[in-house]
């Protein structure tokens, strides 16, 4: 597809990681560094001087400073997370409906759910800027320069600092190839337990009307248990080298404090240093000992954001195309072929087709021939591979979906209906005009019906519901007709309708073309609209179709007359 698009790519700024915000971050990290570097010399004078002269005033003095060094650093540390949350959040809000688009774009082009995985890299990017790793960086610095600190107060207290970090980083990157892959596995095993579940549970007639609940509970039970002791195993694992870690660095913590202890003794350091070297060695160590982990979640962060350029880049919106003033009016299907990569044939083999205002065209074709496909290509849900379909012109692909959605009328085969009552379903959202909601239910053959129903036009209608499949269909058809459209897509509609509703459904098709709205009506009972229908599109294997009309005089296109 050539299509222009509208989204040229994502930008880090376009979600809120502007300049300012990242200098505001490294300002916020150099202030807590130097708040610390404080809090040493704080530590050091109390420690050197106020022993020595037993001065309580300057004693309360330092303390009242050393509350303020805490108080701050625990402010830079709130305002640190303070402005990642706002960049989560706003990743969230600014991703989450284009995001979602491409996924339906996706989900729609490659017929599969993976679009739904653009939702959970969304999360994985929102929850790396909400986390501490994305600082790795910044306190990696802070790190190296304690270590600087270690090595002029002394080379052999700088090889200490220095070893010490290598040792934790190294064992963190122990624990790490140790851990994980138990722990993923532990994870994925209890995840996969609670989709077959949850799979088993959304049929749940099917499943008790054929007596499968107890051997559907033994063999989640099973599955179930088995991921929890994986998931127990991958913990205690977990736990018991996380208790390793915690004792090397207390234990080179400790190394260095006996090491100044021996310069104390020797007099080439003061009670005063002994204390700072102490917190200095632990602010060394502490970026180190969580390094895999924070390098792990900043390439898994990293990768998800491209994963996600990729596919919003993919699937943007494709750009509006103008009115084409030489189409005619009425429904053209300008060569329209779909042919998706790694099959053989093409599903739909190039149709060329003209219905003019006021036709009814019947699409028939064995099962699974590509009669639906050809119906989402006819709506511009799923983008050729080649041709155009124009609809008065406007070609549906490549429009403004809001303005050519109000002149559509569709209802699939498998009928979804939102959840919002069957007022909001009929008018396609709230704010719809009542005698609008109340004609096309009437046109449908439903308005009866709903007037049954206990709560009438508020009855809830979304999949808890409990409105039969018949009724479903009826509201379906009502959203359809709604608005009046200019071009009516019906996939298998009389599926489920007993004969009145059948008759209605017929009459309103009568009414869409004397208005000169173009029909297109998929059935596998051709019959049923024999006396309705002006032209048959019969669909074959590997993209074969022929047009044929069923009327004299009945508009279309010559071209699509013959035989692929
Ligand atoms: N986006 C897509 N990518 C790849 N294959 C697709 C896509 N959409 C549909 N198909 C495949 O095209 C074939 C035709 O499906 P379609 O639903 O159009 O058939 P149909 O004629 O409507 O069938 P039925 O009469 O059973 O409803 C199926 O094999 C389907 O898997």
């Amino acid at each position: 597809m050539s299509a222009a698009l509208r989204n040229p790519g994502l930008r880090l700024r376009d979600v809120g990681v502007t300049p300012g915000a990242v200098l505001a971050l490294v300002l916020l990290t150099v202030a807590s560094q130097l708040a610390f570097l404080a809090f040493l010399l704080v530590m050091k004078h109390i420690s050197d001087g106020v022993m020595d002269t037993r001065n309580g005033a300057t004693a309360i003095a330092f303390a009242g400073l050393y509350a303020l060094i805490v108080v701050m650093c625990a402010g830079y540390g709130h305002l640190r997370s303070a402005i990642l949350g706002a960049i989560a959040e706003r990743l969230g809000i600014t991703l989450q409906v284009e995001a979602l688009q491409a996924a339906v774009r996706n989900a729609v082009r490659t017929d599969t759910a993976q679009g739904t995985a653009v939702l959970r890299e969304i999360s994985r990017v929102q929850s790396f800027f909400a986390n501490r790793s994305v600082l790795l960086f910044l306190e990696l610095i802070g790190a190296v320069v304690a270590i600087a600190i270690m090595f002029c107060l002394d080379t052999g207290l700088g090889l200490f600092g220095l070893g010490g970090a290598a040792a934790v980083g190294g064992l963190g990157l122990l624990v790490h190839r140790v851990a994980d892959p138990a722990a993923r596995a532990g994870a994925r095993a209890l995840s996969d337990s609670a989709v077959e579940l949850s799979s088993q549970l959304s049929h749940p007639d099917l499943v008790r009307g054929l007596g499968l609940v107890p051997a559907t509970l033994a063999r989640w039970q099973h599955r179930y248990g088995a991921a929890l002791a994986l998931d127990e195993a991958a913990r205690d694992r977990a736990k018991a080298v996380q208790a390793i870690e915690h004792l090397l660095h207390d234990l080179i913590q400790m190394a260095v404090f006996v090491y100044v202890c021996l310069l104390l003794f020797e007099q080439a350091a003061t009670a005063g240093m002994l204390v700072s070297v102490y917190f200095l060695s632990g602010n060394a160590l502490q970026p180190f000992s969580h390094l895999t982990q924070s390098w792990e979640n900043w390439s898994g962060g990293v990768a998800a954001w491209r994963r996600l350029r990729r596919v919003m880049r993919q699937e943007a919106a494709p750009e509006p195309l103008p009115r084409d003033p030489a189409a005619p009016a009425g429904l053209l299907l300008d060569g329209v072929a779909f042919h998706p990569p790694r099959r053989e044939a093409p599903i739909v083999g190039g149709v060329a087709l003209h219905l003019a205002p006021g036709a009814v065209c019947t699409v028939q074709g064995p099962n699974g021939v590509g009669k639906s496909t050809l119906m989402r290509l006819v709506l511009g849900l799923l983008p050729p591979t080649d041709g155009r379909v124009l609809l008065d012109g406007q070609d549906t692909l490549r429009c403004d979906r809001e303005s050519l959605g109000a002149r559509i009328g569709y209802l699939p085969q498998d009928v979804q209906l939102l959840d919002d009552d069957v007022f909001g379903n009929i008018g396609r959202g709230p704010g719809a005009a009542p005698e609008a909601v109340v004609a096309a239910a009437r046109a449908a053959g439903a308005h009866e019906m709903i007037g049954r129903l206990p709560l009438g036009y508020q009855t809830p209608a979304g999949h808890t519901s409990g409105l039969s499949a018949g009724q479903r269909r009826l509201v379906g058809l009502a959203r359809a007709l709604y608005g009046d459209p200019a071009l009516l897509v019906l996939d298998e509609p009389e599926v489920g309708l007993d004969g009145s509703a059948r008759t209605e459904m017929r009459a309103a098709v009568e009414r869409t073309r004397a208005r000169g709205g173009v029909v297109l009506v998929v059935t596998h009972e051709p019959l049923t609209w024999s006396d309705v229908a002006d032209i048959r599109l019969t669909l074959g294997p590997k993209g074969a179709w022929e047009a044929q009309s069923l009327r004299p005089g009945a508009a279309m296109q010559e071209t699509g007359l013959a035989a692929h």
